[in-house]
C-alpha cells in the first residue's frame, strides 16, 4: 500500500530543464555577445562557478567570475519566478494523490527559493508538506539521503513510498534504496530513456498517460459461484485500478464444492466477443484463463495476433482446486504451442508446471528446473506458483536465464478458491498500468495476501477470497 510520494522538481513537475542549457546563452546575449552553438551542452554538466569561469576565459570577459555568477543566478531566479511551466498533467496527478490522502514532499537538487517562487505562481505549493533539498540533505541524488529523509518525514517506509524522477542516476539511487520509482520522459535526458524505462518500476511519456484509465481484458470461463474465473478476474481488475472487460469461453455451473456442468461457447461467438471488445476499447493487458478446447485456443491465438495484443498473461488452468478438469487432454498440446509463446508471462501452479515441464516437482530446486525447462521450450517468462506447498507461498519467476523468488507468508485460510485466477488478473492489471513484470508480480502477491487475510468465509467447500478488501468509501459501507 502506498503511504507517501516524493517528487523531483526540474524535468519531473516543471518543464524547466531547458533553462540550465539556455542560461549561458541568455547571459551572453544580455551583454551583447553571441554564444557558440554548443554552449548549452558544454555548460550543462558544470557547476555555476565552473560555468562562470569557462565563459570568462572563453569569451575574454572583463567581468569578475563573482559578478558573472550573480548575473546567471538572477537569470535563473527570474525564470522560476516568471516562466517555468508545469509538465502536462502534473496538477491532475497531484490532485489525484491528494484525493487518495497520500502525503507528498519535494526532493530537489534545486534551491528552495526558486522552487517556492515557481510553486506559488503555479498554485501547487498547497500539495506539499515540505521541500527537501540536496544541499540541506548534505548529498546529491547519487546518494539516497534526501529520499530517506523525505520518507521519514512522511512516515512511510521506502517500499510504501513512490518516488517520481526523470534522470537515470536519481531513478537508480531511489530504486536501490527500496523505493517504488515512477520514471517520466524529459527532453533533457532523452538519451537515457530506455535505461530509465528498464530501471524504474513504472514509466510514462507524460503524466496524462499515467493518469489515463488503463484497461484489461480477461478471456476465461464464468464461475457461477463468483470466486474464480471471469468473476474473480473482473473483481481483481477493478480492485487493482483498471477498467475490466471480458470475453467468455465457457459457462460453468460451479460452487465452492465443485463443478457440476460446463457449457462452452462456439469459436465463432468467442471470435465475435474478442472483435467487439478489442476494436472498440483496446486492452492494455490481456489475461487468459480457462480455455477448455483446441478450437477455442486457436481462435484466441489468431485474434490476439491479428490485434497485436500486448502484455498477455496466461494462466494455464487445467484442474480446479475442487478436482474438476477444466481443459481437455488434447487441448493441452495446442495451449503449449499456440498460447504459451505469445505470453509475457505464464502462471502455472505446481501440478500445471509438472504437466508443462514433463517432470515431478518436489522441492524448490525442482520448481527452478521446471520453470527453466518451460521457459526454454516455449520462450515465455514463467511464474511457477507455490500455493500448493504446505508451509509457505513462495513463487518462482524464471526469465532471461534468471530465477527470482517471490517469497510469501502462508496465510492460514482454507478458503483459497480462485487464487490462481486472482493472481494472474492482478499481474495483468499491473502490467496494464505500466509496471515491470517483477513489480507487477510483487504487487499482485501483496494484493492476494490481503484478499486471503480478510478471512471471508462463504460456502460449504474451499470458499472465495474478499477481492474488495481494500475498496472503501461511502458506497462500501
Ligand atoms: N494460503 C496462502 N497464503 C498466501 N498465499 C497463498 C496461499 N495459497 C496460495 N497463495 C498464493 O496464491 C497464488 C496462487 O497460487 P496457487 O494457489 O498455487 O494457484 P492455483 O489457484 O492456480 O492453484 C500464489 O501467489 C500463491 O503463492
Ligand atoms: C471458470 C473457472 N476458471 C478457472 C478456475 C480455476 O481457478 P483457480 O484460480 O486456479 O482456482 P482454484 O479453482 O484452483 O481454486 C475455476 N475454478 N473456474
Amino acid at each position: 500500500m502506498i503511504k507517501g510520494a516524493i517528487f523531483d522538481v526540474d524535468g519531473t513537475l516543471l518543464d524547466s530543464m531547458g533553462i540550465w542549457k539556455d542560461v549561458g546563452v541568455r547571459y551572453l546575449n544580455s551583454i551583447g555577445i553571441e554564444a557558440e552553438p554548443d554552449l548549452g551542452n558544454i555548460l550543462f554538466t558544470m557547476s555555476i562557478q565552473e560555468g562562470a569561469q569557462y565563459v570568462k576565459e572563453h569569451y575574454h570577459l572583463s567581468q569578475e567570475t563573482d559578478e558573472i555568477e550573480q548575473n546567471v543566478l538572477d537569470i535563473i531566479s527570474d525564470y522560476y519566478k516568471e516562466t517555468a511551466p508545469l509538465k502536462s498533467g502534473a496538477v491532475e496527478l497531484l490532485e489525484k494523490l491528494r484525493n487518495s490522502n497520500i502525503p507528498m514532499t519535494i526532493a530537489s537538487s534545486n534551491n528552495k527559493k526558486e522552487i517556492e517562487m515557481a510553486f506559488e505562481r503555479l498554485e501547487i505549493a498547497k500539495y506539499f508538506d515540505r521541500i527537501f533539498t540536496c544541499e540541506e540533505a548534505g548529498a546529491g541524488k547519487t546518494k539516497p539521503d534526501i529520499y530517506l529523509q523525505a520518507a521519514e518525514y512522511l512516515g512511510s517506509r521506502p517500499e510504501e513510498t513512490l518516488v517520481f524522477e526523470d534522470v537515470i542516476h536519481a531513478v537508480r539511487t531511489a530504486k536501490k534504496a527500496g523505493f517504488q520509482v515512477i520514471g517520466i520522459y524529459d527532453e533533457a535526458s532523452k538519451d537515457d530513456q530506455e535505461e530509465i524505462q528498464r530501471e524504474a518500476d513504472c514509466y510514462c511519456r507524460d503524466w496524462r498517460e499515467l493518469m489515463k484509465k488503463k484497461t484489461a481484458l480477461t478471456i476465461a470461463g464464468s464461475d457461477s459461484s463468483g470466486g474464480a474465473g471471469i468473476q474473480a478476474d473482473i473483481k481483481t481488475m477493478q480492485a487493482n485500478g483498471v477498467y475490466a472487460m471480458s470475453a467468455i469461453t465457457a459457462l460453468t455451473a460451479q460452487n465452492t464444492t465443485g463443478v457440476t456442468g460446463i457449457m462452452e461457447v462456439s469459436p465463432e461467438f468467442l471470435e465475435n466477443q474478442l472483435d467487439a471488445v478489442i476494436t472498440d476499447i483496446r486492452p492494455d493487458a490481456v489475461k487468459i484463463g480457462m480455455v477448455s478446447s483446441e478450437k477455442l485456443i486457436k481462435t484466441i491465438s489468431k485474434k490476439l495476433k491479428e490485434h497485436h495484443a500486448e502484455n498477455i498473461v496466461v494462466d494455464p488452468v487445467m484442474v480446479a482446486t475442487s478436482g474438476s478438469r477444466l481443459i481437455s487432454e488434447n487441448a493441452i498440446e495446442t495451449l503449449k504451442t499456440q498460447l504459451l509463446p505469445m505470453a509475457s508471462v505464464i502462471t502455472p501452479n505446481i501440478p500445471e508446471a509438472e504437466v508443462l515441464a514433463e517432470m515431478e516437482i518436489r522441492s524448490e530446486k525442482d520448481m527452478v528446473e521446471a520453470a527453466k525447462k518451460i521457459n526454454e521450450m516455449y520462450h515465455c517468462a514463467v511464474l511457477c506458483k507455490g500455493g500448493h506447498s504446505l508451509n509457505d507461498a513462495n513463487d518462482l519467476l524464471y526469465q532471461n536465464g534468471k530465477a527470482t523468488w517471490f517469497r510469501g507468508k502462508r496465510i492460514n485460510n482454507p478458503n483459497t478458491h480462485g487464487t490462481g485466477c486472482t493472481l494472474s488478473s492482478a499481474i495483468a492489471s499491473n502490467l496494464a498500468k505500466g509496471y515491470s513484470l517483477e513489480e507487477s508480480i510483487h504487487r499482485a502477491k501483496e494484493y492476494i495476501s490481503g484478499a486471503l487475510a480478510a478471512m471471508l468465509d462463504l460456502g460449504k467447500g474451499s470458499g472465495p477470497m474478499d477481492h474488495g478488501f481494500e475498496i472503501r468509501g461511502r458506497f462500501g459501507i
